[in-house]
């Protein structure tokens, strides 16, 4: 499967163009770091190639296809900030419904503990929460993953924890992933390759 983002270009209302005429691919089972400057864009193409942001020009495609406009989005999102993903009120149960029946070894391996799930998202820690998140990202039929400094905020064990669940199930369902970072030892240790903005 291939995500493709084609002669794209994308600004905020008056103000300058952050990105144009740039094509993204991204191949199922690849892994691909997007890197640059603080305020390049790189969190706004992630946004494009999620769908959570039209491009002002070009097109996404998924083998040549548009993506689907409703429904269960093949390309996942998830972001720095687990509380602004989630509904305050609901409990993680419910949360994780949003993606699908979540797969008990992934939950296991990200160290979901069965107590969170009746929990709000004010009882969990961020990083509790951001693993939730992530299972949910990955609970139905995602293709690709867009981690946008998805483990930014947590400690480097909490980190490789996670890293390598996603890691695995990235290589068992044949997922790619997008890796916006600014930490260059982790785009070195885990994309095959890099877009750079710098
Ligand atoms: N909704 C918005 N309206 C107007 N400008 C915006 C909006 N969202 C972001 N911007 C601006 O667009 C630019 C790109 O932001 P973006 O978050 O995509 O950059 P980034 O490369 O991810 O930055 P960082 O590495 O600091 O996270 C920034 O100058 C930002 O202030």
């Amino acid at each position: 499967m291939l995500l493709e983002g084609k002669n794209l270009g994308f600004r905020y209302d008056g103000n300058d163009w952050l990105f144009r005429n740039l094509d993204v691919t991204v191949h199922s089972g690849e892994i691909v770091g997007l890197v640059g400057p603080s305020g390049c864009g790189k969190t706004t193409l992630g946004q494009v190639l999620a769908g959570h942001q039209l491009p002002v020009e070009g097109v996404i495609a998924l083998n040549g296809q548009a993506l689907p406009r409703s429904g269960y989005h093949p390309v996942q999102l998830v972001f720095q900030h687990p509380e602004r993903a989630v509904n305050p009120r609901w409990r993680m149960s419910r949360v994780l419904d949003e993606g699908g029946i979540p797969d008990p070894a992934f939950m296991d391996a990200l160290g979901i503990q069965e107590s969170w799930l009746q929990r709000t998202p004010s009882e969990l820690s961020g990083g509790e929460l951001q693993r939730i998140c992530i299972a949910r990202a990955l609970g139905g039929n995602a293709r690709f993953l867009i981690a946008d400094e998805m483990t930014t905020m947590l400690d480097a064990i909490t980190q490789a924890q996670i890293w390598h669940a996603v890691l695995e199930a990235a290589k068992a369902r044949n997922l790619g992933l997008l890796v916006i970072s600014h930490d260059q030892q982790l785009v070195e240790r885990i994309c095959d390759r890099r877009i750079s903005f710098w």
